[in-house]
C-alpha cells in the first residue's frame, strides 16, 4: 500500500533523500528527468515539434534536463522557452541551464506573451511545480491561456503549472490544463477525483528514487492500492485444501426482469474462487441456472427465512433484486443476521440510513455507485465532498463503504481511504457492478476480512478490466468475469 502525501511532505522527502541517502539535489533532478523522459517517449513520436516551456525554480530545472535528455534520445525538433518573470533562479536550474547551453537545443527567452510561438504541437509544461505559492498574475494567466488554447498535446512535469493539488480552488482555476501529467514518486490524491479532469485528463507516476522508507513512515489517510499490495492480500491455495476451504456464498439477486444480474454476480463469485455458490432465486428460474451456470446450486427465494445461514461464509445481496416489499423484507432480514454481507444496488435502494444496525454487523460492506450513494447520504456538489461524507459515514456506521468510480474509494471504520488504482472506461457497461459484488463476496468467503476483501475485490475487478482493455474497446461484464481466474493467477505471481 502506498501512502499518498501532500506537496509539503513530498518536499520533505526530497530533502531527506538528499541528506540521508547522500544524493546531491541536482542528481535527484537528473533522475526525475530520466524517469519523465522514459515515460514521455511512449506518448510522443520523436519527429514531433516539442516546445519545453520552463520557469526558474526546480520544476524549470527539470524541464531543462528533460530538453537535454530528449535531444540525446533523438528528438530533433525541440525548442526551450524560459519565462523571465521570476524573482530568483534555483541552483539546480542554473546548473541545468549551463548543461543545456552545451547542446544545440535552441533556448529562447520570453518576457512577454508575443515572445511565444502562436501554436504548439507538443508543449511540455515545466513552469511551476510544487513551489507554486501565490495567486497568478496577468503574465502567467495569459501565458497559460495561450498554451491551453493553442497546443495539440500538453504534458505537465510533476503537476500542471498553477495547480495547487492540496487545496484546489475549483471555481477560479486559471492554470495549465494538461492532457497528461507525469508526476514524481507518488500519485497526487487530487488526481483521483473526477474534478481533476479540468486540470489534467490523465496522469502517470514515475519513480525518481526518493526514500521509500521515509515516505512510508509518513501517516496518511489516503492509501494507493497497487499490484504488490493486492498480492499480499491474496491467500495462496494450499495442498490438501478442498471446496469447503474456500467458503460458501449465498447470492441473493435478480428479480424476474433482471435475472441476468443474479447470474453475473454468482458467476463472478465462482470465478473469484469461492468453494460453493448458492443462488437464491424463484424456482421457475432453476432450470435456466442449471443450464447457464451448472456449478451453481439454487434455493427458493420465497423460503429465505428457512435457510440455515451457519452454512454460509458470506452473502451478496442486491444486483437486480428489485425494490418491492418482498425485496425490502429480505434485505432487512439479512441485515440483522451475522453472516458477512455485501450490499449492492437494489439492496441499497430499499434502505434508509436509519436502517443500518446500531450494533454494527461484524462484516458489512456496501458498494454504492454515485446515485446510490447520494440517495442514501444526501446530494453532493463535488466528489471531494462526497468522499468526505463516505469517510465519516464509514467511521460512524462502522461499515466498509466502497464508493465506486474510476478510482474506487474504499472507506473503512478506522478512517482510512484505500484508493483502487485499477479500472478504465472500457468497463462502463451495465452489470459491471454486479460482477464487483461477486468478487468481494467470494473473497470474504475465502477468509479475507471485510477490509481486505473490499480492497482486493476492487483491485482484481479493475485489473481484469485493464488487461482486457488492451485488446477490446469495450469490456463486457461477462468477458471480465471469464477472465477473473487469469488475473488471480497473474497477481499471485508478482515478484
Ligand atoms: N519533490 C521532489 O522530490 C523533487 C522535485 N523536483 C521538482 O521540483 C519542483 C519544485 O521546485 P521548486 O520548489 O523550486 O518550485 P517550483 O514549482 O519550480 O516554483 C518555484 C518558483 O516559482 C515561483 N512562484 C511560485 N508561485 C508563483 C506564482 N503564483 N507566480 C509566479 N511565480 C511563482 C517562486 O517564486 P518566489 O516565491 O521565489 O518568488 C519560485 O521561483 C517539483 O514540482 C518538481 O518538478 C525534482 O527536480 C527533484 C525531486
Ligand atoms: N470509467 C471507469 N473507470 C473505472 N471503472 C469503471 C468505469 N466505469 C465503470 N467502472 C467500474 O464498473 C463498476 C460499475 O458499477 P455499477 O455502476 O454499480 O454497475 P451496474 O449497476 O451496472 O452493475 C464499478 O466497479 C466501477 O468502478
Ligand atoms: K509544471
Amino acid at each position: 500500500m502506498l501512502n499518498l502525501i501532500t506537496n509539503q511532505q513530498m518536499r520533505m522527502a526530497d530533502a531527506y533523500t538528499c541528506e540521508n541517502l547522500k544524493i546531491p539535489s541536482v542528481d535527484l533532478m537528473e533522475k526525475a528527468a530520466i524517469a519523465f523522459v522514459k515515460a514521455f517517449i511512449s506518448y510522443c513520436n520523436p519527429e514531433r515539434e516539442v516546445y519545453i516551456i520552463v520557469g526558474k525554480g526546480n520544476n524549470g530545472g527539470d524541464g531543462l534536463a528533460i530538453a537535454r535528455l530528449l535531444h540525446q534520445t533523438g528528438f530533433k525538433n525541440i525548442k526551450v522557452y524560459i519565462l523571465e518573470k521570476f524573482n530568483s533562479e534555483s541552483n539546480d536550474f542554473v546548473i541545468n541551464y549551463e548543461r543545456l547551453k552545451q547542446t544545440e537545443v535552441p533556448i529562447l527567452h520570453c518576457t512577454a506573451l508575443n515572445d511565444l510561438p502562436p501554436t504548439f504541437d507538443v508543449a511540455i509544461d515545466a513552469i511551476l511545480g510544487s513551489g507554486f505559492n501565490r495567486e497568478l498574475d496577468l503574465f502567467f494567466t495569459s501565458i497559460f491561456k495561450h498554451i491551453n488554447t493553442n497546443s495539440n498535446f500538453i504534458v505537465s512535469v510533476d503537476v500542471p503549472s498553477g495547480c495547487n493539488v492540496d487545496s484546489f480552488n475549483y471555481n477560479s482555476y486559471n492554470g495549465i490544463r494538461a492532457q497528461l501529467t507525469i508526476s514524481f514518486q507518488r500519485p497526487k490524491f487530487f488526481f483521483t477525483l473526477p474534478e481533476s479532469q479540468m486540470v489534467t485528463e490523465d496522469f502517470e507516476v514515475v519513480d525518481i528514487g526518493l526514500s521509500q522508507e521515509y515516505i512510508q513512515s509518513i501517516t496518511s489517510e489516503y492509501l494507493w492500492v497497487d499490484k504488490e499490495a493486492a498480492k499480499s492480500l491474496l491467500p495462496r491455495r494450499k495442498k490438501f485444501t478442498h471446496k469447503g476451504t474456500y467458503g460458501h456464498v449465498l447470492v441473493c439477486a435478480g428479480s424476474p426482469h433482471m435475472r441476468g444480474a443474479s447470474l453475473l454476480c454468482a458467476k463472478a463469485v465462482l470465478k473469484t474462487g469461492a468453494g460453493l455458490i448458492t443462488l437464491l432465486t424463484n424456482s421457475d428460474f432453476f432450470p435456466f441456472v442449471n443450464v447457464l451456470a451448472p456449478e451453481l446450486m439454487t434455493k427458493n427465494i420465497n423460503q429465505f427465512k428457512d435457510i440455515n445461514l451457519e452454512k454460509f461464509s458470506s452473502i451478496a445481496i442486491g444486483p437486480g433484486l428489485g425494490t418491492d416489499e418482498k425485496a425490502k423484507e429480505l434485505v432487512h432480514y439479512f441485515l440483522r443476521q451475522n453472516t458477512p454481507l455485501v450490499l449492492d444496488a437494489d439492496a441499497l435502494n430499499v434502505l434508509q440510513l436509519e436502517d443500518f444496525p446500531k450494533n454494527p454487523h461484524e462484516s458489512l460492506i456496501i458498494t454504492p455507485h454515485v446515485n446510490e450513494f447520494d440517495r442514501l447520504f444526501g446530494q453532493h456538489e463535488s466528489w471531494y465532498e462526497r468522499l468526505q461524507t463516505a469517510k465519516k459515514s464509514a467511521e460512524k456506521l462502522k461499515i466498509i463503504i466502497v464508493l465506486k468510480n474510476q478510482y474506487t474509494y474504499i472507506c473503512t471504520p478506522n478512517g482510512k481511504v484505500f484508493i483502487n488504482s485499477t479500472g478504465n472506461p472500457a468497463m462502463a457497461q451495465g452489470g459491471m457492478g454486479d460482477a464487483l459484488t461477486g468478487c468481494i463476496a467470494a473473497l470474504l468467503a475465502r477468509g479475507l476480512n471485510p477490509q481486505e476483501a473490499a480492497i482486493l475485490g476492487c483491485f482484481i475487478h479493475g485489473y481484469t478490466g485493464d488487461k482486457l482493455a488492451q485488446h477490446y474497446e469495450v469490456v463486457s461484464p461477462s468477458l471480465l468475469i471469464d477472465n477473473l481466474p487469469k488475473s488471480l493467477l497473474d497477481i499471485s505471481k508478482v515478484e
